[in-house]
């Protein structure tokens, strides 16, 4: 018997309850990209017509969009095999990564995270210069919310010509430097990433992230597989503290470890991609001990498609993934609980390039219980339900489904 939670990275199924207050009522993630598949305007040369996720929809997507938007998208109409699916909202304040995993695990955010103003100059004078005396660095680009394909295509050519590191946020509690990986060095980049790390924890911010990137033009710059998290620890004891205090095997897949910041987060395995990582989690699962706990994060629909407002490339990532999911479930064992779950929406047909406040599917297999998951307040039943299949403390805030 062991517990599986994969965090399908921004798959929302529409707006949040209180999304208005983030500018995000009426986004929808997941019913969006099948529309614009249905209608089609999510062709490619990877794929055409209407969204093709039968794995995902047999598991319930479809109804789970339901249960959060009252209609089911165009195209994900489907009988359901199992009927362990859900949604829920979430309770922590904002829209990132790190509070929704940790509410995942168990964990909300009982407080309000640090923003920077959208304003150019955004960071404060004395972060800066905090950072530049420190690092040794002669200024830096950047200064602003970008988004950070485009801001390396402004200002990386700059950047490689003067060794100042571009820095720059988003709507989310994030410090972002991005650096190239060989003209400036990608451990020198951590290493200022580190540095900023330790100058913004006053200010609240959630992470500090490392955007390495190569090439020799504006027009071939492309970000690597370096990316690194800095972020702060949870503010509390998630599935993954319990997990570790009971002696359990964790294995967690992709950047698992650098949003938890490492703490309880057993054998990590990392993957270039979508693919990989799935890779990995099959791996990963082979070697995962009876009792044990795997936390997996699937980044591409958030980073590659998300935040780069490219429907059609969404539409694959999800159709890729659904291909793969009878390898995992083929090897599931008698016992086993599987939930596919996300932290947040990033609804590609959005204006502007950040997360949407969204709700998100919960689709459970098979759990102890028949009755319905619901439309759950908060993310932290997932983390809850995954620990009592563990035989875990009752120790997390959410409760079981
Ligand atoms: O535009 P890029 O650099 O991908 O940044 C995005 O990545 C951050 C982490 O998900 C978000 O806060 C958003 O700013
Ligand atoms: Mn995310
Ligand atoms: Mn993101």
């Amino acid at each position: 018997m062991r517990a599986l939670i994969l965090v399908m990275d921004s798959v929302g199924i529409g707006a949040a309850p209180d999304a208005a207050r983030y500018g995000d009522e009426g986004a929808d993630t997941v019913g969006h990209i099948a529309e614009a598949c249905t209608a089609g305007h999510a062709d490619s040369n990877v794929r055409e017509g209407p969204l093709r996720i039968p794995n995902l929809l047999a598991l319930g997507l479809g109804e789970a969009c339901r249960l959060a938007t009252g209609r089911v998208p165009p195209g994900l109409e489907a009988q359901v095999q199992h009927r362990q699916f859900g949604c829920a909202s979430e309770i922590s304040k904002g829209k990132d990564t790190p509070s929704g995993h940790w509410e995942i695990a168990g964990v909300p955010v009982p407080f309000d995270w640090g923003y920077f103003p959208r304003t150019r100059p955004c960071f404060p004078a004395e972060l800066t210069k905090g950072l530049c005396e420190q690092a040794g660095l002669p200024g830096i680009l950047g200064d602003c919310h970008a988004s950070g394909t485009e801001i390396i295509a402004e200002f990386g050519e700059r950047h490689m010509q003067t060794g100042m590191p571009i820095c720059y946020t988003s709507a989310d509690s994030v410090f972002q430097i991005a650096a190239h990986e060989e003209t400036f060095g990608l451990e020198r980049l951590y290493c200022i990433c580190a540095i900023a790390r330790r100058l913004i924890d006053p200010l609240k911010i959630g992470r500090v992230i490392a955007r390495p990137f190569a090439g020799t033009t504006a027009r071939d710059f492309k970000r690597t597989a370096h990316r690194r998290d800095f972020s702060v620890p949870p503010p509390g004891s998630t599935i993954l503290d319990l997990a570790t205090s009971a002696g359990r095997d964790i294995v967690t897949i992709g950047k698992i470890d650098d949003i938890f910041a490492h703490r309880g987060t057993g054998r990590n395995m990392r993957g270039d991609g979508n693919m990989a990582l799935f890779d990995a989690t099959l791996k990963g699962l082979a070697s995962l001990a009876d009792e044990g706990l795997l936390f997996a994060n699937f980044i591409d629909f958030d980073t590659l498609h998300g935040h780069r407002r490219d429907v059609a490339g969404y539409a694959a990532a999800l159709e890729a993934f659904d291909e793969r999911l009878p390898e995992l479930s083929s090897r599931l064992r008698s016992g086993d609980l599987l939930i596919i779950t996300a932290d947040h929406g990033c609804d590609p047909t959005w204006s502007g390039t950040d997360h949407t406040r969204e709700q998100v599917p919960i689709l459970a297999w098979p759990t102890q219980s028949s009755s319905p998951i619901g439309k759950r307040t908060g993310f932290a039943d997932i983390g809850a339900t995954a620990a009592r299949h563990l035989g875990l403390p009752a120790a997390l805030r959410g409760a079981h489904f």
